[in-house]
């Protein structure tokens, strides 16, 4: 069997070129003219685009196995390949509509062929541009309510669920996580990554024992709960949308846990977002309404993903106890109020941690940047605080709107 190495763009052509030639694969025809770019900007992994003349293309994907955004000295498994191809075909198999296509996979070479979205945009770079995606909110709802649902006790069978929970155990990935969502953000750590403007705003919300009580509570539910498979790394850059589509793509933190930590992660993207244009648009008008479009984006997702789950639930449970009267709202109310305190904790970790978003960092005037994550900062910190205050997600939504205003 091949050994592992790290692709160049020749390598992924001659990759590419034995799968159809060998293997029957139906890419491109066989004596096509192929080449082939790396264009990866995540944090991690290689991404080359293979083309043939007629501009028919493919994405090879492949990890490294250290983390390519800081280099050799952060090993990292490559294990996290086989989670990121398997999570998309389970969720494919439940949502195809929303999930990328996995074309082809070979866990020695840790590399994942899949389908060119490039046709999309990457949300994230879209919404810094303030454009509208008027489905978005209602495509995220169904694709974390149906694979969450499916993934769950309330539909798996007993030993299917444990089985796959051992299929899907992620330590190594989640590890990151838990240090850099909950451990780091808390304490002065070499990783975290603010101006010195800040300070004093970072060791008041570092110095404040509810807020650490709150976030001890959402990293227990991370660590130990674990409710389905989620996509794990639910933000803007892992989203490709246009007017009509919607496509979920880098499931490699995938893990079984806690249901509203993928909500909560969405949510708290579009509030990076919301709050960011603060300073990036001027004219009031556009930024009401690009405001206003981004609420209706975030309570259409959290509502549709709620009442689809509630549905699921009633019509599709196999569990007779799961079924019992209430169970279901108390469910769904604890998923909300972690939801909520995970988005808190995507505010935080994205303002002064080691992983930022360009939403922010791209802001080009200093006093207006550093407003916007003064502003990311207390929202965050409010939504871990008073989650639990949450009974419903109307009672959400007025939190949420008292602290945008
Ligand atoms: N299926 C795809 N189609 C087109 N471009 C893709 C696809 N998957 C990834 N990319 C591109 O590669 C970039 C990095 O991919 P991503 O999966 O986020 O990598 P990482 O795991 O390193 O974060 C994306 O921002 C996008 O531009
Ligand atoms: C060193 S990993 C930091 C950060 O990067 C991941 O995102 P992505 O792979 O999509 O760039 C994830 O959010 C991690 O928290």
């Amino acid at each position: 069997m091949a050994k592992y190495f790290a692709f160049n763009a020749q390598h992924a052509i001659d990759y590419i070129k034995n799968l159809v030639k060998e293997e029957g694969y139906d890419f491109f025809q066989p004596d096509q003219t192929l080449t082939a770019y790396e264009f990866g900007d995540g944090n991690l992994n290689l991404v080359f685009r293979i083309s043939d003349e007629q501009n028919n293309s493919v994405i090879l994907k492949q990890a490294l196995p250290y983390a390519r955004c800081v280099g050799e000295s952060w090993p990292l498994t490559l294990d996290r390949a086989r989670i990121e191809a398997e999570v998309l075909v389970n969720h494919g198999a439940i949502c195809p509509e929303h999930t990328a296509n996995v074309l082809h996979y070979n866990p020695v070479s840790a590399l994942t062929i899949l389908e060119d979205l490039g046709h999309l945009q990457i949300l994230r770079t879209a919404q810094i541009n303030a454009e509208h995606f008027p489905l978005l909110g209602q495509h995220v709802a169904r694709y974390l309510s149906y694979t969450g649902f499916y993934n769950s006790d309330f539909y798996l069978a007993a030993q299917d669920k444990k089985a796959k929970v051992t299929q899907f155990t992620n330590p190594e990935l989640c590890q990151i996580t838990e240090d850099l969502f909950f451990n780091d953000i808390l304490r002065e750590h070499e990783r975290n990554n603010y101006p010195a403007q800040l300070q004093s705003t970072v060791s008041k919300l570092q110095s404040n024992a509810a807020l650490h009580l709150a976030i001890a509570k959402l990293k227990a539910q991370f660590l130990s709960c674990p409710q389905t498979l989620l996509h794990g790394d639910m933000h803007s850059g892992s989203i490709f949308a246009d007017q009509s589509t919607t496509k979920i793509i880098d499931p490699e933190f995938g893990f079984f846990g806690p249901i509203g930590f993928d909500i909560g992660s969405f949510i708290g993207n579009l509030l990076l977002n919301y709050c960011a244009q603060n300073a990036r648009i001027s004219e009031f008008v556009i930024r009401r309404n690009y405001h206003s479009h981004l609420l209706t984006c975030l309570q259409e997702s959290y509502s549709l993903f709620e009442q689809q789950w509630l549905a699921l639930i009633v019509k599709q449970s196999t569990d007779l106890n799961l079924q019992a009267n209430g169970y279901a709202e108390h469910f769904m109310q604890q998923v909300l109020q972690d939801a909520i305190g995970y988005c808190g904790v995507e505010l935080i970790r994205r303002t002064i941690g080691l992983a930022h978003v360009a939403d922010i960092d791209g802001i080009e005037d200093e006093q207006a940047r550093l407003d916007v994550q003064r502003h990311t900062l207390a929202l965050g910190e409010q939504l871990v605080l008073n989650a639990h205050t949450c009974n419903n997600k109307e009672e959400f939504f007025s939190l949420l709107i008292s602290q945008l205003n």
